[in-house]
């Protein structure tokens, strides 16, 4: 299930405006890896255009190559909404549709891909994506009542449970913790680390923490100034990166001199 994405030298406009350049990166299925830098550096930016999820914004595109265990993601034939399918994303503020229930919202995507399935089918899907969130035995007794009745929490492991019951290959994350208090941001790290047993899980955090216990992998983006595009500076497993990274700017980084 979990797949390799490949960007080969990737520039990403917001029409003229060229906010990230030239990123080429692996990011290996089965693992967590982090993107991290200082604001504006175009982690968001690199992040949803791993799922075309830019491209919602008039005027935005991208140059180079995007592959998803070889398949190329920005292809002609290739539907966006197909691509958004199979690479999920978790949002900073949990969002369940409000006027849904907790099961309504798990099925949303589903539902919205018209896909038709029976109750049983339903049933089955609901309670193996919120077990899958670790949210079934907080909820199981309340699978009819709001969505928007959860604490931020377990909303955001809703939105979780959303995401995997589309069964994608990839889950996008962007600083999914950060409207969260820290015992739900502990949640959602325990979960991090569970789920990447079955997917490809790419995360954007603020938190370098957060980063150093959750990922396998950490990539360090970076911008020279305003106006400048982004780059990837030096992409490693996450310990080399927090303690012996390659480049001056990582150090200074990740050791609070700037950013
Ligand atoms: N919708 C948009 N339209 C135009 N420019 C945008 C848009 N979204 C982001 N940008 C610009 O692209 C650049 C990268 O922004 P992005 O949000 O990807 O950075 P980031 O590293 O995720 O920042 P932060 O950590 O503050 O969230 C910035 O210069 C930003 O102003």
């Amino acid at each position: 299930m979990s797949k390799r994405i490949e960007a080969k030298n990737l520039d990403i406009f917001y029409g003229d405006f060229k906010a990230v350049e030239g990123v080429s990166m692996i990011i290996e299925p089965r693992a967590v890896t982090a993107f991290i830098g200082p604001s504006g550096c175009g982690k968001s930016t690199f992040l949803r255009s791993l799922n075309r999820m830019h491209e919602v914004i008039p005027g935005a595109s991208v140059k180079g190559e995007l592959l998803l265990d070889g398949e190329d993601l920005y292809a002609p034939a290739v539907d966006p909404v197909n691509v958004r399918r199979q690479i999920g994303m978790v949002f900073q503020r949990p969002n369940p549709f409000p006027t849904m229930s907790i099961k309504e919202n798990v099925l949303a995507g589903l539902k919205l891909n018209n896909k038709r399935i029976s109750a049983a089918e339903a049933d089955e899907v609901a309670e193996e994506a919120l077990r899958g969130a670790n949210l079934w035995e907080e909820v199981k007794n309340r699978l009819d009542l709001p969505g928007s009745g959860l604490s931020g929490g377990q909303q955001q492991r809703l939105c979780i449970a959303r995401a995997i019951a589309m069964r994608p290959s990839v889950l996008l994350m962007d600083e999914p913790c950060s409207a969260l208090d820290p015992i739900s941001t502990l949640a959602i790290e325990d979960l991090i680390g569970t789920l990447k047993n079955d997917y490809t899980i790419v995360i954007v955090t603020h938190n370098m923490q957060q980063a150093a216990r959750v990922s396998d992998t950490t990539a360090f983006f970076n911008i020279a100034g305003t106006g400048q595009p982004g780059h990837l500076i030096e992409m490693d497993d996450t310990k080399t990166i927090f303690t012996t990274p390659n480049e001056k700017a990582t150090e200074d980084y990740i050791t609070g001199r700037f950013g």
